[in-house]
């Protein structure tokens, strides 16, 4: 089957609602009007002051590269004037944060947890297989698309092991969420089901 071609340029595309917004972009719910599909668009200021462009590009080729049903990749990118656009699949039921704090302030049963961890596993050992490291696991991370559909996504502090030099070494500091780092840190002896 022929793979499909996401078009390049802003005006191939209708910016509908934000949908979310991360520290670095907002990501709206978009319309990729050639092939009449709802995407997910993530846009990225190259001016805003905390903008770190080393991280972007690896994230973007990261996305770009994958090819797994549990990670979020990404269809194409693009620059438009200051602004970097990230398209991606839409995930229209939002990340298990979002879910939880909507309808599950007491947290999911475990069963749903162990179903939706299962899917997670599945791509962190296929980025693995791979040589990536994702470092910022967490339910803000984990998003679920209209089929119930779990994809990993966010690779903005990810690591590849095959880099050399600088970034070879970087990957000793700490990067991710505070408290994510160390709830796992400290659930690693336990069971990380319970951070959900
Ligand atoms: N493909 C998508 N479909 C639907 N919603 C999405 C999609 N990608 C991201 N989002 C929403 O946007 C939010 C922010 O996205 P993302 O985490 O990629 O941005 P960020 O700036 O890198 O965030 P962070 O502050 O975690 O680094 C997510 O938590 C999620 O709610």
């Amino acid at each position: 089957m022929e793979k499909k071609k996401y078009p390049i340029g802003p005006e191939n595309y209708v910016l509908y609602e934000e949908i979310g917004q991360g520290a670095t972009a907002s990501v709206h719910r978009a319309l990729c009007v050639p092939l009449n599909e709802i995407v997910a668009i993530k846009i990225l200021d190259f001016e805003r002051d905390n903008i770190d462009l080393r991280n972007i590009s690896r994230e973007v080729q990261t996305m770009i590269l994958v090819d797994h049903p549990n990670v979020l990749k990404s269809h194409c990118s693009f620059v438009s004037d200051h602004n970097l656009w990230v398209v991606m699949p839409y995930m229209s039921g939002g990340s298990f944060l979002h879910i939880m704090k909507a309808a599950y302030p007491d947290g999911f049963e475990e069963l749903v947890i162990a179903t939706i961890l299962r899917e997670v596993l599945k791509g962190i050992v296929y980025l693995h297989h791979q040589g990536h490291i994702h470092r910022d696991v967490k339910a803000g991370n984990i998003l679920v698309d209209g089929r119930g559909e779990v994809k990993l996504g966010d690779f903005g502090v990810s690591a590849c092991l095959f880099d050399s030099g600088d970034r070879q070494r970087t990957r000793n500091t700490f990067v991710g969420t505070p408290c994510w780092y160390a709830c796992l840190q400290e659930s690693a002896h336990n069971r990380f089901l319970i951070l959900f």
